[in-house]
């Protein structure tokens, strides 16, 4: 096993009866790399990233994440992982900060370090002023930011994050990207699905999934060259127009 990865999958596969959700697919992402992990509606992306996370145990295959195995080693895995699920995954009836302090518990954080997490979070958030809102009662975009932010409490290796932008605006979502350079600057690696192909172009590498198996894979400028295509989006357009799974 190669220290210096994130995450190592070879052959990784789960089926659903007969059904192959995830086909063998193999990649590697490294330590602070932003992986963009796309692929059209039912390609399997969730099924993947919920073995990686050690949610959903694999058909066949091997995979590690932050160095440890997949189907031994799934608590450790759990500890080293911060995810940010498609659905929105703070308490609505809870304030801003009851959300953070909840987190912070659940990751095991101290009431100090979790106080001192807070502060710093909600002023690089700007969110101080509604700390003690409801989260139900905020825009969109602010409860993806501070999903991201929580997320991150307990400075995770990797951050797992599925369609992390979904419904926001260009602006919202631009800021959101901020917070993930950040991160990745500070060494987090980043894991991220996304509908919006603008955003694929901000990866460091990106991998397509078409119908269970990853059919590309590089960076934004080694795809647009093999594809001769001017942007993402087309080479994203010319792998799926082949996919038999579309809802
Ligand atoms: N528990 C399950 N039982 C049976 N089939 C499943 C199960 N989970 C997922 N699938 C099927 O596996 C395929 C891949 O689903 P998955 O949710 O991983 O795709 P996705 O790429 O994440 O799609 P989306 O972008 O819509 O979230 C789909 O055809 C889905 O219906």
């Amino acid at each position: 096993m190669n220290e210096e990865l994130a995450i190592q999958a070879n052959d990784l596969t789960r089926k659903f009866g007969d059904f192959a959700a995830v086909d063998q697919i193999s990649f590697e992402v490294s330590q602070g790399e932003i992986f963009g992990f796309l692929g059209a509606n039912g390609a399997g992306k969730t099924t993947a990233i919920r073995m990686l996370i050690g949610l959903l145990a694999p058909t066949s295959g091997k995979a590690s994440v932050a160095g440890f195995d997949v189907y031994t080693q799934a608590e450790a895995i759990k500890r080293k992982i911060g995810y940010m699920s498609q659905k929105f995954s703070l308490y609505t009836d809870l304030t801003v900060w009851e959300n953070i302090r909840l987190y912070g518990g659940i990751y095991g954080l101290s009431e100090d370090n979790i106080k001192a997490k807070a502060e710093e979070l909600l002023s690089s958030l700007q969110l101080e002023s509604v700390r003690d809102k409801r989260i139900g009662s905020l825009p969109l975009g602010w409860k993806q930011k501070l999903a991201f932010s929580v997320a991150m409490l307990h400075e995770p290796d990797i951050v797992f994050l599925d369609e992390p932008t979904g419904g926001v605006d260009p602006i919202t979502r631009r800021q959101f990207w901020e917070q993930i350079y950040q991160a990745a600057e500070e060494g987090t690696t980043v894991f991220v699905t996304t509908h919006y192909m603008d955003e694929a172009e901000y990866c460091d590498r990106v991998s397509i999934m078409v119908d269970g198996k990853i059919e590309a894979l590089d960076t934004p400028a080694g795809l647009r060259q093999a594809y001769q295509a001017d942007d993402i989006e087309d080479v994203f357009i010319e792998l799926a127009r082949g996919a038999d799974r579309a809802e």
